[in-house]
């Protein structure tokens, strides 16, 4: 462990004034003059939340030369700010004038020595993928503007990619060599988030040599991390891992090489998977809205207000039948209240059960799981409704349109996910359920709402419903697989198993032409306002994606994968650096 050593200890002049600064083990603190009360404070930043240490007077924008004049040097730094309730970081920036040459050529020395030997595992080369089509189209605009100037600031190599069709991240990560890079961001909101999450999984599967068709297979846990430029229309990934979805701030967190572990839910359809899930796997009034969402894409993030009142107007519910596998209830619950945020402790408890010294590529839950083969009785409960939606959400899916998320005490790694079930009930009862969203009241405290935190999930209808909805799906199915003698994944991509158990994934075009028109037709609400028999099976919303099945069986893998975040700060941990007007650049 480091010891507090101090490095160094000198005079320097901050502004017009002269103070005392001090290069600790773990820590640069200086004081200045505070220029709105023109009183003394000391500032104390941690080493690893500086951004760069730069000779002369130097700014952020590249194309502004550094005056270098040999007795000054820069420090940028994560500052923290109060965009109202937000806790939002900003690049700070404080200029020091040294007594001589020397001793700035020292301090700059030992910074960036501070630097490499405190944070060793900041990204140097990032591969960034950019989607100019999702949210109000402006990721390449956000990222040209506020992301890469503060990665080039740190010395951070970026591959840049525009995507020119959906799917293209996902492809190049399966496919293409990853040689050097230390981690993969996404410009966009929680679509493009999915993909690279199904590619950093997938290619992890791949290269372990496990096949990610066996509902019970324990997979590797993935090392590459995952960082997310918000520039999307929900957005609820980035908001729920970093508290806010502000792309400096985000950009920042990616910087300084922050490591947050994140559940994943997979979700298969007998022995096909189907996708992956971190926000939100929604049946009802979720999918209703996401279906009827997609013809509206064109009106950007307003859409899911429009397509939610359409389908709230429709009123529907719909039946099936929920098995569940409870999680352990002494550890924690969905109704305790307990926040998950940044240093949590739950989760923190949830990584000794999830990777036991012993074995740890295997995850405890799985384990367990797997005695509790697919079919056997062992703790499963099965409930059977008619259901305005049942969600399953791996984190609490707090996200701009919802401050507390849709399960406000889930957490984000350890190894559950909350599984709601709102039962059908008059529209003033639902729409209560859904205004709480958005208010302080508890959203479980209703009595035709349940909570429970679960392992797994199995969502079947129940006998004799008919779900013509995928019939045509399956005929497609069968078509193709008569030909081919393969199971097809069925999802926007498909995934042909090779004998070599190598898996690719296949561009949407596999669908036939107008196969999505019609099944989108078939839910067009707009005419269903006034359709006498209402669909009686609804899809499923699997983090903004559609899914072509209705019974699925769905299983958490505790911290699968790793994003640059350290989760929700606690927005009254940080007096200190609350008030840092004047200091922030490029806000
Ligand atoms: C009366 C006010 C009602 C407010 C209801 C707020 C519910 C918010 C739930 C948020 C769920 C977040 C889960 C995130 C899922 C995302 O992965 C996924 C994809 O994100 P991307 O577009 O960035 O790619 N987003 C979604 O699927 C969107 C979720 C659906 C949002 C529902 C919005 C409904 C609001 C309108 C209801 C109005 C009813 C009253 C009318 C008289
Ligand atoms: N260049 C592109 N053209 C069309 N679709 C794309 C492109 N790049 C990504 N996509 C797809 O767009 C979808 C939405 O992207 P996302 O960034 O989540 O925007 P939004 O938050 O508005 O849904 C994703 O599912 C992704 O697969
Ligand atoms: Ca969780």
């Amino acid at each position: 462990m480091e010891t507090d050593s101090v490095k160094v200890d000198s005079s320097l002049w901050v502004g017009t004034k002269r103070y005392r600064a001090v290069l600790s083990g773990w820590y640069f603190n200086w004081t200045e003059l505070d220029k709105k009360n023109r009183e003394k404070k000391t500032i104390s930043v941690p080493i690893s939340e500086v951004v760069a240490v730069a000779e002369g007077k130097a700014e952020v924008q590249p194309q502004k030369r550094a005056e270098d004049t040999d007795r000054d040097f820069t420090l940028f730094y994560v500052n923290r700010t109060r965009g109202g309730k937000r806790a939002l970081w900003c690049l700070g920036r404080t200029e020091f004038c040294c007594p001589s040459r020397d001793l700035r050529d020292q301090w700059v020395t030992q910074l960036r020595t501070a630097l490499k030997t405190h944070c060793p595992s900041r990204p140097r080369r990032l591969l960034v993928f950019v989607n100019p089509y999702g949210g109000k189209k402006r990721a390449k605009q956000v990222y040209r503007s506020l992301v890469a100037p503060l990665f080039e600031l740190a010395g951070v190599s970026t591959h840049v990619v525009v995507t020119e069709r959906a799917n293209q991240a996902r492809d190049h990560i399966l496919k293409k060599d990853l040689t050097g890079f230390d981690g993969v961001i996404c410009v966009g909101g929680d679509g493009m988030f999915s993909e690279l999450l199904h590619g950093v999984i997938g290619r992890t599967q791949q290269e372990a040599g496990i096949s990610e068709h066996d509902p019970t297979v324990m997979l590797q846990s993935c090392d590459l991390h995952i960082g997310i430029i918000p520039a999307g229309s929900t957005d609820c990934v980035c908001f729920a891992t970093v508290g806010v979805n502000d792309p400096v701030t985000s950009a920042l967190h990616i910087i300084i090489g922050d490591s947050q572990p994140l559940d994943v839910c997979s979700v298969h359809h007998h022995n096909t998977l189907v996708r992956y899930s971190v926000s939100l796997v929604g049946y009802g009034f979720y999918g209703d809205v996401l279906a009827e969402s997609e013809r509206l894409r064109w009106m950007g993030p307003l859409r899911y207000d429009l397509s939610g009142c359409l389908v709230y107007l429709c009123n529907r519910s719909y039946e099936g039948v929920v098995q569940y596998l409870p999680a352990d209830p002494q550890l924690s619950s969905p109704r305790d209240n307990m926040r998950c945020l940044s240093g949590c402790r739950v989760c923190s408890e949830s990584t000794e059960m999830l990777f036991p010294h012993s074995d740890s590529c295997s995850s405890l839950y799985s384990r367990q799981l797997s005695q509790y083969s697919i079919g056997s009785e062992g703790e499963w409960m099965s409930v059977e409704g008619r259901y305005r939606c049942v969600s399953l959400t791996c984190m609490s899916s707090s996200c701009p349109r919802s401050p507390k998320g849709l399960s406000p005490a889930a957490h984000l790694a350890d190894g559950t996910g909350d599984l709601i079930l709102v039962q059908d009930t008059d529209p003033l009862g639902f729409l209560t359920y859904l205004h709480r969203h958005t208010t302080s009241k508890d959203q479980f405290d209703l009595p035709f709402v349940e909570v429970h935190r679960v392992k797994a999930v199995r969502f079947t209808l129940p006998p004799g419903e008919e779900d013509d909805y995928h019939d045509e799906e399956r005929e497609r199915q069968s078509i193709t697989e008569g030909a081919q003698g393969t199971p097809k994944m069925a999802c926007n991509s498909d995934v042909e198993s090779y004998g070599d158990g190598s898996q690719q994934y296949l561009a949407a075009e596999q669908e036939e032409p107008g196969m999505k028109d019609r099944r989108r037709k078939r839910r067009n609400f707009l005419c269903g306002l006034c359709c006498s028999k209402p669909p009686a099976v609804s899809v499923w919303n699997c983090d903004g994606e559609l899914l072509p099945y209705t019974e699925i069986f769905c299983k958490v893998h505790g911290q699968l994968v790793r994003l640059f975040a350290r989760g929700i700060e606690d927005e009254e941990g940080h007096e200190e650096n609350k008030s840092c007007k004047g200091r922030c650049v490029l806000h």
